[in-house]
């Protein structure tokens, strides 16, 4: 429905317009929820970020039939006052904003810490002080490690579910010890999850926290050298898309062991947009949102990134495709993972019936077409120019 009248909630209700304040709306989750948005509700958006080039289309002036309903804010919430009052305008506040690549959570573990924690506390406290509702993301990485991982490789109960999956309402949060800066960033999303928990607790703060697993799609992170800095490293999905378009060999770290689950963006967002329609089935409770049916390990993804890039490209893959590089020397000193990341749907799907669509092959498929369409020229471009001796 272009403008979403006449929408109703999961309980037959008809939905009321309501503005939101989303902050990180400049980001990679930001702006497929601002364009979901758009697209399919009458809802406002105050959309806050320091940056805002992935959420461009949705503002210029051509756009008319959104240019009332979204309105960019260049804010940096560690020093804004203009914070609190957006809050107030709004009837929902969603906060993305973080360092979130783990490239620095052992290199910036300050920064990581203060985005993460600090910069978080004036906005779960705006919305408390002033009866307005809060989605705040958090991350499946505050899980940690697998209680399995602990077992001896070959351990039966390494293949027990019960071993392995992440339940929101029962699993541990394990991490490792304090030099393993890695966990600074769980850690610092760990304690303002249970400070919104408190605030909901003690003050009656309504809230909904988000734990996202490994949401991949176009527009995520950046491609180093072309639209982010050469040195940079974003996340794995961008890392490979990078490495598949310069024809290098894609840097399995530690081997590629580690496992994942990847859900593609659209089907994650639909989740989140069931969050902020139905408050009522919503408040109070954290989610995960990925997809259990698409795991892989880092070289499983490696291996079908290349077979697909391939398909969607017309160029043959180069003659060894991956190359293996230690944690230390890719990432630096305090480097540590997340073995295996199987997340539970039981309360999501209780709550919101909510469940994944897209397999792993066909959200690679479109996210490396779009990777290709956006970047290949200019990939070619760099990489003709001569270099300066
Ligand atoms: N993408 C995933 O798979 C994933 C997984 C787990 C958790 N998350 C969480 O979801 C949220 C969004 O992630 P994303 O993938 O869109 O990341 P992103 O880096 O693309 O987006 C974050 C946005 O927040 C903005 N921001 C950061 N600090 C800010 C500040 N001080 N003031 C204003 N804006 C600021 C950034 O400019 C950026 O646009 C984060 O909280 C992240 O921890 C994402
Ligand atoms: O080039 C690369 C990049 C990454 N990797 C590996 O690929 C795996 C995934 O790495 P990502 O950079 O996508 O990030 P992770 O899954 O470890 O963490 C992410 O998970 C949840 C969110 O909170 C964050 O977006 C991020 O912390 C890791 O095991 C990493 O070591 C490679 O083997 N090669």
């Amino acid at each position: 429905m272009a403008n979403g009248a006449g929408r109703l909630d999961l309980d037959g209700r008809p939905i009321k317009p309501m503005t939101i304040c989303m902050i990180g709306a400049g980001g990679f989750i930001g702006s497929h929820l601002c364009e979901k948005l758009m697209n399919e509700t009458p809802h406002k958006v105050l959309a806050l970020d320091v940056y805002n080039d992935k959420i461009k289309h949705l503002l210029e002036p051509g756009t008319s039939q959104w240019a009332e309903r979204i309105q960019f804010h260049r804010i940096n919430i560690k020093h804004d006052s203009r914070l609190e009052g957006l809050v107030k305008m709004a009837d929902l506040t969603i906060n993305l904003a973080a360092i979130c690549t783990p490239a620095d959570y052992n290199t910036r573990p300050l920064d990581t810490i203060y985005s993460n924690f600090i910069d978080a506390l004036p906005v779960v406290k705006y919305c408390s002080e002033n009866n307005k509702r809060l989605i705040h993301f958090s991350t499946c990485e505050v899980y940690g490690k697998t209680i399995g991982s602990f077992l001896p490789k070959d351990h039966p109960l390494r293949q027990d579910p019960d071993f392995y999956v992440l339940k929101e309402d029962t699993s541990p949060c394990i991490f490792g010890s304090i030099e393993k800066q890695r966990w600074s960033y769980a850690c610092a999303k760990q304690l303002i999850e249970r400070l919104v928990y408190a605030e909901g607790a003690e003050n009656g703060l309504e809230f909904t926290i988000v734990r996202p697993f490994n949401w991949i799609g176009p527009r995520m992170d950046f491609i180093p050298g072309i639209d982010g800095p050469s040195e940079g490293v974003p996340r794995v999905l961008a890392c490979f898309s990078n490495n598949l378009l310069r024809r290098e060999p894609l840097k399995l770290v530690d081997g590629g062991e580690s496992q994942r689950t990847f859900i593609y963006i659209k089907d994650a967002i639909e989740a989140v947009l069931l969050m902020i329609e139905n408050p009522e089935r919503a408040n109070g409770h954290i989610f995960n949102v990925g997809n259990p049916n698409n795991e892989v390990t880092v070289r499983q993804l490696a291996e079908m990134m290349t077979q697909v890039y391939s398909k969607v490209s017309g160029e043959t893959a180069i003659e060894s495709p991956t190359i293996d590089v230690s944690s230390k020397e890719f990432y630096g000193e305090g480097y540590d993972d997340s073995d295996k990341r199987i997340p539970d749907m039981t309360i999501i799907n209780r709550q919101l019936g909510w469940n994944p669509k897209t397999s792993l092959w066909d959200l690679l498929e479109s996210t490396l077409t779009y990777q290709h369409r956006t970047y290949a020229e200019a990939v070619k471009k760099a990489t003709s120019k001569p270099v300066a001796s």
